[in-house]
């Protein structure tokens, strides 16, 4: 194993160029993370910067299967508080559902892949490098019943490490009552991972939960050699770093622009602030490197590292700051023209871009995979009777998102907050939809939008066991509207559904328009509902649900009408 990773060393991994290393060991020239350039703020040298900076998995190119993990099922002796009573026998779970064995498919793999070469893949026009990815998790004791089960974590992070281009070839977890401060879990389970990264040529062993950065150093010593430790938040913000360059290129209009350089920052921010305290790291690299000798030197040079890794992170906050006030000057602007604006919410993978294109024949990205989406994307949709209202397709939610990623998803919320209506879309044939939906209202809650009226949808119902039994439950419940956005059932009352909640947003207004504001009366036919029109003498008199801002710009006409 030793020996292959060392090759390594000669081809830099596509996936990371660790900005403080210019001598590119193994540990330094690895995916997950440490993946931007630092250098002063430019956002469009930013964007770049990211684009290049990475190999993109190609979101065409999709021929990786998501393999189930290898759940270990035995049961396992407690660990309080860093206790050493571990399991030590490592054992790959039978989950193969046609009936292969984990670790016969564990075989395989490791035959098929026992040349380097061929885990060198071209996608998108560059060389990715797959690395052999070990999963760990923790059962907490005490955990929800009905919150996700470890086995459903483990596949979703499964799911997470494909997408990022990771192979997965096993996975274990433990059940424990509190994570032992110095591993996260206990001595016993260390060593057993240890035998798995020895068996199966582990070259990244990636914890279910954000670890510490203390307890990432302990576990990559304990580990050894050039494996790498790292955790879902450090996957989830390369899969976003990763994603921000690959949507760029699909950007159409300003707006979107603007909202994708936002993102992009934001998580280049939330990239900077995950490293900080972890950027000692590079100085047992450095420590290494000496062969022990000058530790001085290392300890010198991640002082430096942190400054100006702490100065970047300074501009960057102010950038935002600014660009942020721009954003919000150009959303009161656009609201001046008040077409309701209507945003999908909801867990990763729930089809939110899929009925966005359905609806307005965009062309966003729309794959199986976890957050395909990155960027806000707005679109007009019209409706058959002439109505139209903008809707806007955001990034999905995920359980255990990692806090520092809440600000990174702000360009998105702040653009729900204005929304007239929230949709929230659920994947009604994942057998998770209740945990799902339970996820997005917890990150709902956290934002500021109690007050906007939501509409809940439950897609892909002709994916669903047992279609008709969720048909019979929608009609009892008035709040749900059930659809398909792949074969397009459904989406006529869905647009029906949105009416409806839209009018109840807006207020009654019965207003005389002058006959010199024609445009006013075309605006009134456009975003409000109107009920009746009357020519008097002086104007036209309409009667109709409108928007409450445009309500305000009315208020002159409604007191002429009063009067
Ligand atoms: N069978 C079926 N599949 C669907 C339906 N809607 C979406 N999908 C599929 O589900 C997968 C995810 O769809 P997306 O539209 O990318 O999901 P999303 O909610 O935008 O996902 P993120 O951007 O990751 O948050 C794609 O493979 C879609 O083809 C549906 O109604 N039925
Ligand atoms: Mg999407």
């Amino acid at each position: 194993m030793m020996a292959s990773c060392s090759s390594l060393t000669s081809r830099p991994s596509p996936l990371v160029h660790g900005p403080w290393s210019s001598n590119p060991t193994s540990n330094g020239n690895r995916p997950i993370l440490l993946s931007l350039k630092i250098r002063p703020f430019d956002p469009l040298r930013l964007a770049k910067a990211v684009r290049h900076g990475l190999g993109v998995v190609s979101p065409d190119n999709t021929a990786v299967e998501v393999e189930a993990p290898a759940i270990e099922t035995q049961e396992v002796n407690d660990e309080v508080g860093g206790s050493l009573d571990g399991v030590t026998e490592t054992q790959l779970g039978d989950n193969g559902k046609d009936g292969t064995t984990s670790s016969t498919r564990v075989k395989k793999k490791r035959e098929d892949d026992d040349s380097l070469d061929n885990r060198f893949q071209v996608r998108n026009g560059r060389e990715v490098f797959e690395e052999k990815a070990y999963l760990v998790g923790v059962e907490r004791k005490g955990d929800r019943e009905e919150s996700f089960g470890i086995d459903e974590s483990l596949k979703e992070l499964a799911q997470l490490a494909d997408t990022a281009g990771l192979m997965v070839v096993g996975s274990t977890y433990q059940k424990l009552s509190s994570p032992n401060p110095r591993t996260y879990i206990g001595s016993g389970k260390v060593s057993e991972i240890k035998s798995a990264i020895h068996a199966l040529d582990v070259e990244t062993v990636i914890f279910d939960d954000e670890l510490s950065p203390g307890q990432l150093r302990n576990l990559e010593k304990a580990f050894g050699g050039d494996v790498r430790v790292c955790d879902r938040t450090a996957l989830i913000l390369d899969i976003f770093n990763q994603r921000a360059a690959t949507h760029e290129a699909a950007l159409q209009d300003a707006h979107n622009c603007a909202l994708q350089l936002i993102n992009c920052s934001q998580v280049a921010l939330a990239l900077m602030e995950y490293q900080l305290p972890r950027l000692t790291r590079m100085w047992t690299h450095l420590e290494r490197q000496a062969g022990g000798q000058v530790k001085g030197m290392g300890e010198k040079q991640i002082e430096v590292d942190k400054r100006i890794l702490r100065t970047q992170i300074g501009v960057l906050k102010k950038e935002l700051d600014s660009v942020r006030k721009h954003r919000k000057q150009y959303r009161n602007r656009r609201t001046s023209v008040p077409v309701p604006v209507v945003s999908l919410v909801g867990y990763t993978n729930a089809g939110k871009s899929t009925l966005l294109n359905r609806l307005t024949g965009a062309n966003v990205l729309a794959e199986d995979r976890l957050f395909a989406t990155l960027d806000p994307t707005t679109r007009r949709v019209q409706i058959k009777n002439g109505k139209e209202f903008l809707l806007t397709d955001t990034v999905g939610f995920i359980q255990k998102l990692p806090t520092m990623l809440v600000a990174a998803f702000r360009a998105t919320l702040e653009e729900i907050s204005e929304s007239s209506l929230l949709v929230h879309v659920v994947d009604i044939s994942h057998p998770l939809a209740e945990q799902q939906i339970e996820a997005v209202d917890n990150v709902l809650s956290e934002l500021d939008v109690s007050s906007i009226p939501k509409l809940m949808v439950w897609n892909k119902v002709d994916k669903a066991k047992d279609p008709q039994k969720i048909k019979l439950e929608v009609e009892r419940r008035e709040d749900v509207v059930c659809i398909s956005a792949l074969t397009g059932e459904g989406l006529e009352e869905f647009c029906d559904a949105v009416q409806d909640k839209v009018k109840d947003s807006m207020v009654w207004v019965e207003a005389l328009v002058p006959f010199n504001k024609g445009e006013l009366l075309s605006t009134i036919h456009q975003v409000g509902m109107v009920e009746k029109t009357e020519y008097m003498e002086n104007g036209t008199l309409v009667k109709a649900h409108v928007p409450l801002r445009f309500a305000r710009m009315l208020t002159p006409m409604r007191q002429l009408h009063i009067s």
